[in-house]
């Protein structure tokens, strides 16, 4: 078995991630798209033989039975996942995003279900880290670096979900207080985490511009964990609705400047966007080595299926759409790490990582067949966890609107 702790204390007295970040500062070598830095590959190959080791052969059981995989997650977080790209002064990693997109490729590549956890969690300390102060980080922050605590991301509601500016959800100030009502909806981790970043309106009347962000603990009184959604995939992840009767939030825990957070869930999604680019590209990825693997053994008309053009047809096709994909969500991470904008770059690489994992997943069980349809393979848990890919962090057809608005911006319309 791999051991986290074992090849920790062989490769660095830290985590091996650290090292990472250490040979990174040392200006060694910048990651270009076309090969990966000697820096990124060790991250690939730690990610890869973690994630084959203590990911797959829990994956199956974990969807099946709708674990949270917490020992995992924890061991996640000592290799340094849970806070990819937040310095190290503040209990991070401190590696760029091009790492985090290959570290959580590889994760996902195994298990989805901790694809997800992971992408969630890395969204609420960016959240944190880019918007919070000192004090915010240190309560906020730091203490869910480490995997043993987690946090969420509440912007959806019962009534918004594409619509992000349709906030209902009331912050209405008391003394030194928030008071938050309302209802959120479809919180990934929002059965497990301790820390919340919440989104809540605290002027109706200036729509998008009162939308603010405030940060919760789950022991905050009026703060109530609704059911646990029963999902096609991710299974292992959970996402749960959260209540929010009379709770009082203190003003200090308002995330940078009041009636701002519409813009700052808009910032923290352009990357989280790059983050889901690369869980469906794990997909994808495991869909066509599955179905070659297949391909290669299975037998009929007395050669391997290998050899009939319609099926090389299916693997070459797969083959494409998850390399142009992981080349756009490479981009976009390397654009990200450059200060560069961004947004059209993130949303063309989710959308077509989202579209290559489905279609992937969709191929890789026609390659297999009957073998396919069952879960005694992986086949198809892959094509339900890849469903996910296309809706949330937005939607494909809203992936399209960004795309087609800063198209037009180019060119002057
Ligand atoms: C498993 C899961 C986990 C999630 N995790 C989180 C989380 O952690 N935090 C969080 O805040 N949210 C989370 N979400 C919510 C997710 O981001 C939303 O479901 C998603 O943005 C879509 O919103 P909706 O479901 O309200 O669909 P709607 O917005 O109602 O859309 C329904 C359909 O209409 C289309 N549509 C809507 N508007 C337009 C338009 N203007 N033009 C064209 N088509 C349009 C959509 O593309 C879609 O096909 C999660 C959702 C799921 C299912």
């Amino acid at each position: 078995m791999f051991s986290v702790t074992r090849i920790s204390n062989k490769l660095c007295p830290n985590t091996i991630l650290k090292r990472i970040s250490n040979n990174l500062q040392d200006g060694k070598s910048i990651a270009s798209l076309a090969s990966l830095s000697e820096t990124h590959q060790l991250l690939y190959k730690t990610c890869k033989d973690f994630a084959e080791g203590e990911l797959k052969p829990i994956a199956a059981k974990t969807d099946r039975e709708k674990i949270y995989p917490k020992k995992q997650i924890e061991e996640m977080g000592e290799l340094g996942l849970m806070a990819v790209c937040i310095p190290e002064n503040v209990g991070g990693t401190g590696l760029d995003y091009l790492s985090y997109a290959i570290a959580t490729e590889q994760i996902s590549r195994c298990c989805a279900s901790a694809g997800t956890i992971m992408a969630v969690q890395n969204i609420y300390v960016n959240a944190l880290n880019n918007f919070g102060n000192d004090k915010q980080k240190e309560e906020f922050l730091r203490p869910f670096t480490d995997g043993k605590q987690i946090g969420s991301f509440s912007l959806s509601e019962p009534g918004l979900g594409s619509d992000a500016s349709a906030v209902a959800t009331k912050a209405t100030k008391k003394g030194s207080n928030y008071i938050i009502n309302g209802t959120k909806s479809w919180t990934t981790n929002g059965f497990e985490s301790k820390g919340l970043v919440l989104f809540a309106s605290t002027d109706k009347s200036k729509k998008h511009k009162g939308i603010s962000c405030f940060l919760l603990k789950k022991d905050f009184p009026g703060f109530f964990v609704g059911k646990k959604e029963d999902k096609l995939g991710i299974r292992g992840s959970s996402t749960c609705s959260l209540v929010f009767e009379d709770c009082p939030v203190p003003e200090e825990n308002v995330l940078g400047q009041l009636g701002k957070g519409f813009n700052y869930a808009m910032i923290t999604l352009d990357g989280g966007r790059i983050g889901i680019a690369a869980q469906a590209c794990g997909i994808a990825q495991a869909s066509l080595e599955l179905a070659v693997d297949y391909a290669s053994k299975r037998v009929s008309f007395g050669a391997p299926i290998a050899k009939l053009q319609s099926i090389q047809n299916k693997i070459a096709e797969m083959a494409l759409r998850v390399e142009s994909a992981r080349l756009l969500t490479w981009r976009a991470a390397y654009l990200k790490d450059s200060n560069t904008s961004h947004t059209k770059e993130a949303a063309m690489a989710k959308l077509a990582a989202s579209e290559a994992a489905t279609f992937n997943a969709h191929q890789c069980i026609q390659v297999l067949g009957g073998m396919g349809y069952v879960s005694d393979m992986p086949a198809e848990r892959y094509y339900r966890d890849a469903r996910i890919t296309e809706i949330y962090e937005g939607t494909s057809e809203i992936q399209r609107i960004v795309i087609a608005a800063n198209v037009f911006k180019e060119h002057g319309v």
